[in-house]
């Protein structure tokens, strides 16, 4: 399933936070929103999850407008991992993973043979299965995350949106999950702050500036030294994975662009490399 956002608003208590914002994630594509804090993402994320309605443009699925349909046939179409993960669910790992199943359901409905295979396979995608028991409360950030991106899995939905799924992963359950991403196959529109893994699993980039979408394409495309430096104020040279091929940025950790510690104009084009930083202008004062 194709999802397109066109002409996109969206304001809080009259704020226009988001403003013109176009982009698609194609079928079986994963799309990933890059962009500094406050940039509009997660706010362009609700508005395919139905937490937010837009004051201008619309959200097609398919080509539907998202206004065309029930809040129940739409979560039959979109599973959501939001920003908002919630904590205090006094359920167990297994129950808050059944919910995925919910849009599937009749009222007060139990759940059936074919649910219970789902949330186990779910679980067991996201390596909880032996913590079904447990009390979600109970869990770690990290640990939590993982449920409730099954509970999304189980859902069995044709869009995956998902705001920052790797928060509070550590380095083997943030590589797990986007490998996970990727077998899923499943039309995603991902927010990610950590550009290397969006670098990695996007299919398409768009990067979201102050509530406007500034670049889109490719991320081999898209993640220039000199959009990282416009967009997001930092120095880094953009080189070819030793392993994957893939982009990886490599960060000039020791300041901001025009900071005290800038080292120069930033470099511009695509693997273009910023000059070498002899080691004593690197040095601290
Ligand atoms: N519930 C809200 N009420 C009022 N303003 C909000 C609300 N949520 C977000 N905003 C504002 O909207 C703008 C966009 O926020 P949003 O959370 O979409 O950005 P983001 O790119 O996801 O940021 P981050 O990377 O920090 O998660 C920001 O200026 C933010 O302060």
């Amino acid at each position: 399933m194709r999802v397109d956002i066109e002409d996109l608003g969206v304001a809080y208590a009259g704020r226009a936070v988001v403003s013109g914002v176009g982009l698609l994630a194609a079928d079986g594509e994963i799309a990933g929103l890059v962009g500094p804090n406050g940039s509009g993402k997660s706010t362009v994320l609700r508005t395919v999850y139905r937490h937010l309605r837009p004051v201008a443009g619309r959200v097609l699925l398919d080509g539907t407008d998202l206004r065309e349909l029930s809040p129940a046939r739409t979560a039959r179409h979109v599973a959501a991992l939001p920003q908002e993960r919630g904590g205090d669910f006094e359920l167990t790992v297994r129950e808050v993973v059944a919910m995925g199943r919910t849009p599937y359901k009749r009222a007060f409905a139990g759940d059936d043979a074919a649910d219970r295979d789902t949330v186990a396979r779910a679980l067991a995608e996201v390596g909880m299965a032996e913590q079904s028991g447990r009390r979600f409360s109970a869990l770690s950030g990290g640990e939590r995350q993982r449920v409730l991106l099954a509970r999304a899995f189980a859902q069995d939905p044709d869009v995956l949106v998902l705001d920052e799924p790797t928060n509070h992963l550590d380095v083997r359950h943030q590589v797990d999950l986007l490998a996970l991403l990727r077998a899923a196959r499943r039309t995603t529109l991902v927010s990610l702050h950590d550009l290397n893994a969006a670098a990695s699993v996007c299919d398409r980039l768009h990067v979201l500036h102050a509530g406007s979408v500034v670049a889109s394409g490719p991320p081999r495309e898209v993640l220039t030294p000199e959009l990282l430096a416009d967009v997001f104020g930092v120095r880094a040279a953009v080189v070819e994975h030793p392993l994957t091929g893939d982009p990886l940025i490599a960060f000039d950790q020791r300041g901001p662009v025009g900071g005290d510690f800038d080292h120069g104009e930033p470099a511009r084009g695509d693997f273009d490399q910023p000059e070498p930083v002899p080691p004593e202008r690197g040095a601290n004062p």
